[in-house]
């Protein structure tokens, strides 16, 4: 009986699933269920034949999101998910241009640029246009056009100020005019092509406003301004628009998310007070009061105040390693403490601010010999193997794909030389055609002998599409193009052959909406797709992910990491309070992430970018009170066994929590090493900074208290 998935609801929650016509706004905290009501209402309005599968729209925050969402749904009822739009915001307009590419201006096998074709397309512009890229940094420009198709801006709409600036706006054209041109579109694109078509095109936009009666969208304050207006667009004024956020987690601000978005709605689709949500059913109440306590200290909040009935649960965990490998090694004992106790390791996460982190974790986890995956790092989509086995499948889709020609008229190595690769692009611009089309009028000579051979390996493999099934082809196109043997000669290629025998696994499984439009829809899901399809997926293994790919997830175990100043918040954000709140609304969401168990670590000493830090403690963690944690740094005694054997050796005789904080700086100078100053007398170092020559101690005097002192000036000696 479906109404056995509405008792386990609370009355606030029920009352949201059951709300009849018209619009809403959930606001609520985290882990208060805010999905979970998203998605019994979709199941709710089916299943009370309120509206039908076709009429509803679900806009999710990742691929990963929008598969569980139509797994729940398939529980919950007899579902043919096709019907119904679910997804990311760009994997919908993809959809959307994918049914409408005639009237898009687009092939029928248009394919997606992912960030970085869109800066190689961006590289080979330049190029052609004689730019220099030390003037105009190629990710300069990327950003430049992608901010402002992200507000909804064409070259043509804006109105440079200055010679640079000038400049940038030309590229932006030239670079979408390249891109017409070829057939291809970049993320951006695809949000602002649909949502040009559907602005213009009442007919069209008349169609879909009948079609979509409810449009639900979770994580709605991060949504930016073409996400909102497309949504607009989608949505007739008697549209029911079903909007679950939380002002707290808005953590895409850079990207040009919009918590005003909140305010735009209520305003136009008429939404009355916004349901609030109180009970976490998420964490356990001391990890539930460190989050509540932290946020606090942001301004201007919406104010909500969570609850739960959990009961307070473990102590937050801290750890403070005296360098970043030994923080990685106190994660890894743990993590193996967990695991003998039961623990799976999917259910324990590791959360780090910037991708660079990883590096050292992962290190560690290796020689522990634990399963792990990254997610959000190298995505499978994007390994170099695959990006040349799918390029040759673009090759099969349109030749005309410039970028894919690109990438592998010599790859593996068949003789077309960089002075050929030259010759057509010239051939191609004075001609206005594709390279392909160059290509197959190059006559003569003897690299022509070569392009010729190239030419014909694509005619044939574009010939055989035609009579083998799509993974036959896949599996063909490996073989027939060279690159499995290129790999196999390789003695490092074992893995690569491996990832592309997984694509073929990929081919094999996958099932297109249109089976006409097979290889287009298999090429845009492999842009699409947010890297869950990793080798080894389905091992059980510990997860790795910066907080922002973290969002909307949870886990039994949470470690947060590199809780250092510069680190977390990051040092881009200290220039302003905004930027170190939305730092403490990313910390707010790390933390939230949690079930039963969190940690929070940090190191003294820490490699970045090749250059050795002795960071601050991060802000957050005096922010959390005392009274919810334990320090384990401190309870540790002298045994160092495992963790003593990274970098310097500790004194061994040190009780743990002088060796964590024996690191020795610049001039040998220790933290805990006792001091005299002329002015000040006796102190101990209790921290240090240092940026490049500078050092910065951080002294407790006896009689004077704790001082910064610079120590090109300070007067400082052991004592
Ligand atoms: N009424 C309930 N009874 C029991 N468990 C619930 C209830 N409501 C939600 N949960 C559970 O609480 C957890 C958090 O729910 P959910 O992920 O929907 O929260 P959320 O508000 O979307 O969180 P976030 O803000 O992090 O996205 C989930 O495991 C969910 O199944
Ligand atoms: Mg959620």
């Amino acid at each position: 009986m479906f109404s056995d998935h509405l008792a386990g609801l609370n009355p606030e929650q029920l009352r949201a699933v059951t709300l009849g016509a018209g619009s809403a706004l959930v606001l609520a905290g985290a882990g208060s269920g805010k999905t979970r009501v998203l998605t019994t209402r979709i199941a709710w309005l089916i299943a009370n034949q309120r509206a039908m599968a076709a009429n509803i729209m679900a806009v999710t925050f990742t691929n990963k999101a929008a598969r569980e969402m139509h797994t729940r749904l398939s529980a919950m009822l007899p579902l043919n998910p096709r019907g119904m739009w679910i997804g990311t915001f760009h994997g919908l307009a993809n959809r959307f241009l994918r049914a409408h590419w005639r009237d898009a201006g687009l092939p029928q096998t248009f394919t997606i640029l992912d960030m970085q074709d869109q800066l190689a397309a961006i590289k080979r512009l330049m190029k052609a246009l004689q730019v220099s890229d030390e003037k105009f940094p190629p990710r300069q420009v990327q950003a430049f056009i992608n901010n402002h198709k992200e507000q909804g801006l064409r070259a043509e709409a804006l109105k440079p100020y200055d010679a640079f600036n000038a400049k940038l706006t030309e590229l932006y054209a030239a670079y979408d005019a390249q891109c017409r041109r070829e057939g291809v579109v970049d993320f951006a694109e695809l949000l602002l092509r649909s949502y040009e078509m559907l602005n213009s095109n009442e007919a069209l936009r008349e169609h879909y406003r009948a079609r979509f009666s409810h449009i639900l969208v979770d994580e709605f304050q991060d949504t930016n301004k073409l996400q909102y207006a497309w949504l607009c667009l989608f949505a007739g004024p008697h549209a029911s628009v079903f909007a679950v956020g939380d002002d707290d987690q808005s953590i895409y601000a850079f990207r040009g998310a919009e918590v005003g978005n909140m305010r735009r709605l209520m305003a136009d689709f008429q939404v009355g007070e916004p349901i609030k949500l109180e009970q976490n059913y998420r964490s356990c109440g001391n990890i539930l009061d460190a989050a509540n306590a932290l946020i606090q200290h942001n301004d201007g909040r919406l104010g909500k105040n969570l609850w739960t009935d959990a009961g307070a649960g473990e102590p937050i965990r801290l750890y403070r390693g005296w360098n970043d490998a030994d923080e990685a090694q106190f994660i890894v004992d743990e993590v193996r403490a967990l695991r003998r106790d039961g623990g799976a390791l999917a259910e324990m996460a590791v959360l780090y601010r910037s991708n660079a982190q990883s590096r050292v974790l992962e290190h560690a986890l290796f020689q522990a010999g634990l399963p792990y995956r990254v997610y959000g790092g190298l995505r499978f989509f994007e390994r170099q193997e695959i990006k040349h086995a799918l390029a040759y499948l673009r090759l099969v889709a349109s030749p005309d794909d410039d970028n894919a020609l690109l990438r592998v008229i010599n790859v593996p190595a068949r003789g077309i030389g960089a002075r050929t690769v030259e010759n057509l692009q010239t051939a191609s611009r004075e001609r206005g055609v594709s390279l392909w089309q160059a290509a197959c009028g190059q006559g003569g000579g003897r690299s022509a002998a070569s392009l010729g051979k190239f030419v014909l390996l694509i005619e044939q493999l574009r010939a055989d599409a035609e009579r083998l099934s799509f993974a036959q082809l896949v599996s063909h196109l490996i073989a027939a193009s060279g690159l499995r043997a290129m790999y196999e000669a390789d003695k490092d290629g074992e893995d690569r052959l491996e990832n592309l025998d997984e694509l073929i696994s990929a081919a094999v499984s996958f099932a297109p909406e249109d089976p006409a439009q097979i290889i287009a829809e298999f090429l845009a899901h492999a842009s699409l797709e947010a890297g869950e399809h990793q080798a080894g997926a389905g091992e059980d293994a510990l997860q790795l992910m910066t907080v922002h790919a973290a969002k909307g997830l949870e886990f039994a175990s949470v470690f947060v990491s590199g809780l250092e100043e510069g680190l977390f918040p990051h040092e881009n954000s200290l220039n302003d309070a905004h930027g170190v709140e939305e730092e403490r609304r990313l910390m707010y969401v790390a933390i939230t992430r949690a079930r039963q168990r969190l940690y929070l670590t940090q190191a003294q000493q820490r490699m970045l970018h090749g250059q050795t830090r002795y960071p601050l403690p991060s802000r957050f963690m005096e922010e959390i009170p005392a009274s919810l944690t334990k320090n384990l740094s401190e309870t540790m005694t002298a045994g160092l066994s495992s963790r003593g054997n990274h970098g310097t050796r500790p004194a061994p005789a040190a009780p743990r929590h002088q060796a964590s904080t024996n690191a020795v700086l610049p001039g040998g100078w220790r933290i805990g090493q006792s001091v005299t100053h002329p002015k000040f007398g006796s102190g101990v170092i209790l921290n240090a900074e240092a940026l490049g020559e500078e050092l910065r101690l951080y002294v407790n005097f006896a009689e004077h208290g704790a001082k910064w002192l610079d120590m090109r000036f300070a007067k400082l000696t052991p004592a």
